[in-house]
């Protein structure tokens, strides 16, 4: 089947002996749009991730990269997808420019454009450094330059920005806006909602491998919006997000009355909200149900 979405997956499945970790995934990356595809750890993301990329084979279903079956990608795909993953291979002993050189002669760029990417990564300053002194930010950022050097339809990212500071993600953030701008597809995986809202097209919440809710954010908070919450942090550093309900009144009266509290907010649901709502379970584990 030919497809002009650049990613598309029907119904995909992967068990592996009797554990089902995914369960039906539907998903649709087009042009100039950025999919987050959100769930806790162990969700399947990776998986999904994995199989549509060609590294690992589905139970059913099926996925295909740029009209292509998963399970048939050649070169003619690959140069047109770029790929950011923990082990995106980067030579540490090479330098900076070099490790871009390199994957610049593979790929049959001209050199003209690592120093585009260079400057558009904000890592023109450190081209002379080894990859391997690189801090986590900076690594980051070449293993995103590199996946961005051919130009591609196509970027799939795992946890861009994950242990990152928050100036150094929003670098790549700004970055990831202009690719979209542009007209790159953009496919990435996210624990981080806040992140999700902010660069998202469209996101897919993914949870023990199945899609639990899809849509844009706001269209996803507007659903979970019957309700106001209460988020609380006690001085001991206990976080709570509770309904606006009778039992609420009395558990934040006595904890008013024993000094325990430092804040308290009232507020419409965040995706981190609607997805505990949803699953029980927290993207974040710090904030617990009370
Ligand atoms: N080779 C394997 N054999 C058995 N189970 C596996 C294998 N690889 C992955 N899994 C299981 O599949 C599930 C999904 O894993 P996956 O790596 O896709 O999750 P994830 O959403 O990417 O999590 P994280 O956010 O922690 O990276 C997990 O329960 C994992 O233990």
């Amino acid at each position: 089947m030919e497809s002009k979405a650049l990613v598309l997956t029907e119904q995909l499945s992967k068990s592996y002996k009797d554990e089902i970790v995914l369960n039906n995934v539907d998903l649709q990356v087009d042009r100039g749009k950025i999919v987050g595809f959100l769930g806790p750890s162990g969700a399947g993301k990776t998986t999904t991730i994995k199989i549509v990329t060609g590294q690992l084979k589905q139970t059913s279903g099926l996925a295909y990269v740029l009209g292509k079956d998963s399970r048939q990608l050649n070169n003619s795909i690959y140069q047109q997808i770029g790929i950011v993953t923990d082990n995106s291979g980067i030579y540490k002993k090479l330098s900076v420019y070099d490790n871009l050189y390199y994957f610049a002669k593979l790929l049959n760029v001209s050199s003209s454009r690592i120093d585009e990417v260079l400057k558009r990564t904000e890592m023109s300053e450190h081209r002379k450094k080894k990859a391997g002194i690189l801090s986590k930010g900076q690594t980051q950022r070449l293993i995103l330059a590199r996946a961005i050097l051919h130009d591609p339809k196509l970027l799939i990212l795992d946890e861009p920005t994950s242990g990152l500071d928050p100036a150094t993600a929003s670098a790549i953030h700004k970055l990831l806006m202009e690719l979209r701008q542009n007209g790159m597809g953009i496919l990435l995986t996210t624990h981080n909602m806040e992140e999700a809202d902010k660069l998202c097209d469209n996101i897919l919440l993914l949870n023990e491998g199945r899609i639990v809710e899809s849509g844009t954010s706001q269209a996803i908070r507007l659903k979970y919006n019957r309700t106001k919450k209460f988020r609380v942090l006690l001085k001991d550093n206990r976080n709570y997000l509770l309904d606006d309900c009778k039992e609420t009144a009395g558990k934040i009266k006595r904890w008013m009355e024993e000094e325990m509290v430092e804040t308290i907010h009232s507020c419409e649901p965040s995706l981190e909200e609607v997805f505990l709502k949803i699953t029980g379970r927290s993207l974040n584990e710090d904030i617990v149900q009370a």
